[in-house]
């Protein structure tokens, strides 16, 4: 049975550590240097009935990266290259699977392990950090993964035990289709409740129906010019799905900036400016910019 070995043991990745490890796999953290001598709690899991689960798992650190089997990242988008500069020593033969929001950081990955297994994950699970080793699962959502270089695609095997644990796993040669999709969403959902301070249901009020039309036909339009298919409809009912969905959450880039962390900024709005061509985005820009100049 291969090992998993999670980079980035925050929300997303403890609760999909925790889910793993429920149904029987192996699992391991990698974890970064401020853990290093520390000894730490097991990690608590509380599932969405509410149950706290103890969740055992096997603390590595960078030096023991040639033992690393198949290796799930969740670190933000922005962290992902310096955390895997550290694990050169990882085996050619070893996957590499990316779960962070946002595009343009598989290209660099990519220059960085020329002949590893590159694959894409796209997650719709909900995750929160409560404490020091205490993660709650917040919402059960949809996995995909695809190849993204030509080595990965000896490897769509992994859905299967992923789909046993998380409850839906599937494999896509086109992932694309759905990191479009959920980049979609976020650069809509994302900057706007940010800059707003405002919950993600709240962009469904009178005052933000403007900026949200206007907002939402940005993206959409450089989707098109991405070579997206789906129709201005099915994204904006997609689009009110999710803010409906997740209408009492605070997005992401809403808490990173509220706590004065860095945000996904960059992979996400700047990933739709970088894309927008000879396309005005003057909404995009204005969020981009604003995020920034808040330290975002
Ligand atoms: N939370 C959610 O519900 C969802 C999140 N996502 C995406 O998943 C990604 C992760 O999100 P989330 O879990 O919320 O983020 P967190 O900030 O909670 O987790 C990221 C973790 O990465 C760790 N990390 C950073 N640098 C390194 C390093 N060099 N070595 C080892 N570990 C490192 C951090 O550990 P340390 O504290 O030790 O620095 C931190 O715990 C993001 O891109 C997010 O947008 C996608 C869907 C849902
Ligand atoms: C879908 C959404 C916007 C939910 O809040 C999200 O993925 C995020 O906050 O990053």
């Amino acid at each position: 049975m291969t090992e998993w070995t999670i980079l980035g043991a925050g929300a997303l990745g403890c609760v999909m550590a925790g889910l793993l490890r429920q149904r029987g796999e192996r699992v391991g953290f990698m974890l970064s240097a401020r853990h290093r001598g520390h000894f730490h709690p097991s990690l608590d899991l509380i599932t969405l009935g509410g149950r706290h689960e103890l969740i055992q798992s096997r603390p590595r650190f960078p030096e023991q990266a040639r033992q690393v089997e198949c290796l799930l990242v969740f670190t933000k988008a922005y962290q992902v290259v310096d955390a895997l500069k550290g694990l050169q020593e990882l085996p050619t033969s070893t996957p590499i699977i990316l779960f962070h929001n946002g595009l343009g950081v598989a290209e660099q990955v990519q220059e960085l392990f020329p002949h590893n297994p590159l694959i894409a994950g796209v997650s719709s699970h909900g995750a929160m950090k409560e404490g020091d080793w205490l993660v709650r699962h917040t919402g059960k959502g949809d996995t995909w993964l695809g190849p993204m270089n030509q080595a990965a695609n000896d490897w769509a095997h992994l859905v299967k035990p992923l789909a046993a644990a998380l409850g839906h796993a599937e494999w896509r040669e086109n992932i694309k289709l759905h990191q479009h999709r959920k980049l979609a969403l976020n650069a809509v959902i994302n900057p706007l409740t940010a800059c707003h301070n405002i919950r993600n249901g709240q962009l469904l009020e009178p005052r933000f129906a403007d900026v949200l039309e206007q907002l939402s036909e940005e993206v959409f339009q450089v989707m098109v010019n991405l070579g997206e298919t789906e129709s201005r409809d099915a994204f904006r009912r997609r689009l009110q799905q999710v803010i409906e969905l997740t209408a009492v959450n605070y997005s992401s880039m809403h808490q990173d900036l509220a706590h004065g962390r860095s945000t996904e900024n960059d992979y996400i709005t700047g990933y739709i400016l970088a894309h927008a061509g000879a396309q005005p985005v003057p909404v995009s820009s204005q969020l981009y910019r604003e995020i920034k100049r808040r330290g975002g």
